[in-house]
């Protein structure tokens, strides 16, 4: 009777945007019947030529609660096994060895995809590695702010092993190494805007998540000091620096995107198959004809505010994560060429607590008299030097103002930015979106 069987896996969706993988198996009396089904799947399968067949794998085993390894073995390798996925991989022994490995050594060819356990600092490695390895492929010059540069071909896939996982959260719905591994399994695809930052006409970084100078730089200066506290170190620090309330002068430059990306306020969230995402491709293009420098507003477009700041937030996408489900930019979108520019001006500290406080209820973040919100393409950014002030005027100030203006004579009163959780210690930067310039192995969120 049941004497030949086979089984075939599939991806069951559960609560909340996560996937679990479950099995069925079918009994046949007649063998060559079974033999038939059996090579007919497997023959649907292997036409299905978005999904991956060999990956290059990196785990950082410090990374989060240090669980790396043990959930790749656990939890990811098993699926990739019964998709029948080659894999090679590689534990990491230093910060920065996945990139540089990805820069130069690596045997791409081999690969249909690179794939990081851990968090936005690992994930950003692979993005650094693949797509500068992608330009000198191609003979581009990162350092040239107004280049044209290539996309990368393959894909990359992220399971969650780190402290935020911001780019996981919001490119999936979820924090779940199954389900990031089946969506890579699946052979999902999900174009991404990656910001290029550069000072002058030198490359500094990538981001694809937070560009933060004031606020978030502070703290993540701070939160660099307390690395050996885990995941911790970012409520600490934020409460640090939330206390300090410091406040920055300069002035920004902005290239404002135009009607047809939608407006940082406007309630359309980037969802999977986002109509903004597909449209703005066309808007690309005929935006890229156009080749503006900024600080200047006679050059068509182009806007300039200067003030004093709390925090100049550059959100490339929504950077959703567990602490912030909603995120900084909670309508910001995954590929339609943009950030959302925040720039929240000087008020009192109860004033900023209000704001932070609506990240985590309904309330609307950016209804607020001292923040603005703009949706942009390019944008530039220069701290005011102070002229050597006095320790009687900084006092002065102090009294007069209740601000802390950090001005000692030799120094002025500039922050750092924080780059995807990464310290730039350049102030005066210039960043310039790049529309779908690499994909992930991700749909973008699902409707519930
Ligand atoms: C009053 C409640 C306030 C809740 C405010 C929530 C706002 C949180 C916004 C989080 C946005 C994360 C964006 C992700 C950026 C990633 O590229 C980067 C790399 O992993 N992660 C961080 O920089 C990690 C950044 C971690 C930020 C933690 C912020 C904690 C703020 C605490 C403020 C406390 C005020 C307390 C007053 C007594
Ligand atoms: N073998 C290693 N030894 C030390 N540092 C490493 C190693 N491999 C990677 N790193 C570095 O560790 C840093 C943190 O890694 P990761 O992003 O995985 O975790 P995390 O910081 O806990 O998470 P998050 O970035 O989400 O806050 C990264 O900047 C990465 O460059
Ligand atoms: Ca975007």
């Amino acid at each position: 009777m049941d004497q030949y069987a086979f089984t075939v896996s599939f991806v069951r969706k559960t609560r909340q945007h996560q996937w679990w993988c479950s099995d069925v198996t079918f009994h046949c009396a007649d063998q060559e019947l079974c033999e038939q089904w059996v090579r007919a799947t497997n023959e649907q399968l292997s036409s299905l030529t978005n999904r991956p067949k060999s990956l290059l794998v990196y785990i950082n085993p410090y990374g989060g609660k240090q669980r790396g390894e043990r959930i790749y073995e656990q939890k990811v390798a098993p699926v990739f096994r019964r998709a029948g996925i080659f894999t090679d991989v590689i534990v990491t022994e230093r910060a920065n060895h996945a990139r540089d490995h990805l820069k130069t050594e690596a045997n791409l060819d081999k690969y249909d995809g690179v794939v990081c356990v851990g968090g936005d600092g690992m994930f950003s490695e692979l993005l650094h590695g693949l797509v500068t390895r992608t330009q000198t492929d191609h003979d581009v010059d990162q350092n040239q702010s107004d280049a044209e540069l290539v996309p990368c071909s393959l894909r990359i896939g992220i399971i969650p092993a780190g402290s935020t996982d911001c780019v996981c959260f919001a490119t999936v719905g979820t924090n779940d190494p199954i389900t990031s591994a089946l969506h890579i399994v699946v052979g999902d695809s999900q174009p991404m805007d990656v910001c290029s930052v550069h000072q002058k006409d030198v490359f500094l970084r990538y981001s694809i998540s937070l560009l933060g100078y004031g606020f978030y730089g502070d703290l993540q200066a701070e939160s660099e000091r307390k690395r050996w506290l885990g995941p911790a170190r970012y409520d600490l620090s934020g409460i640090k620096t939330f206390l300090c309330h410091n406040l920055y002068e300069g002035s920004i430059s902005f290239l404002p995107a135009g009607d047809n990306v939608g407006h940082p306020r406007d309630k359309q969230p980037c969802r999977s198959g986002c109509r903004v995402c597909q449209h703005s491709k066309d808007e690309h293009n005929e935006m890229s004809g156009e080749k503006e420098k900024p600080g200047d507003d006679s050059s068509r477009g182009w806007k300039t505010v200067q003030g004093e700041f709390i925090a100049i937030n550059s959100a490339s996408m929504s950077c959703a994560c567990p602490r912030c489900p909603k995120g900084l930019s909670p309508f910001a979108h995954l590929a339609d060429g943009t950030t959302d520019l925040i720039l929240v001006r000087k008020c009192s500290r109860l004033d900023f607590f209000r704001h932070l406080l609506r990240h985590t209820n309904k309330q609307d973040q950016f209804d607020h008299s001292f923040v603005e919100v703009h949706r942009v393409r390019k944008f530039s950014f220069q701290p005011r030097r102070h002229e050597l002030a006095s320790p009687e005027e900084q006092s002065e100030h102090l009294k007069t103002t209740g601000f802390n203006p950090k001005i000692s004579a030799q120094t002025s009163a500039v922050s750092s930015w924080s780059c995807d959780g990464e310290i730039l210690h350049q102030a005066a930067i210039r960043v310039s979106v790049q529309h779908q310039l690499i994909r992930l192995f991700a749909r973008g969120i699902e409707e519930q």
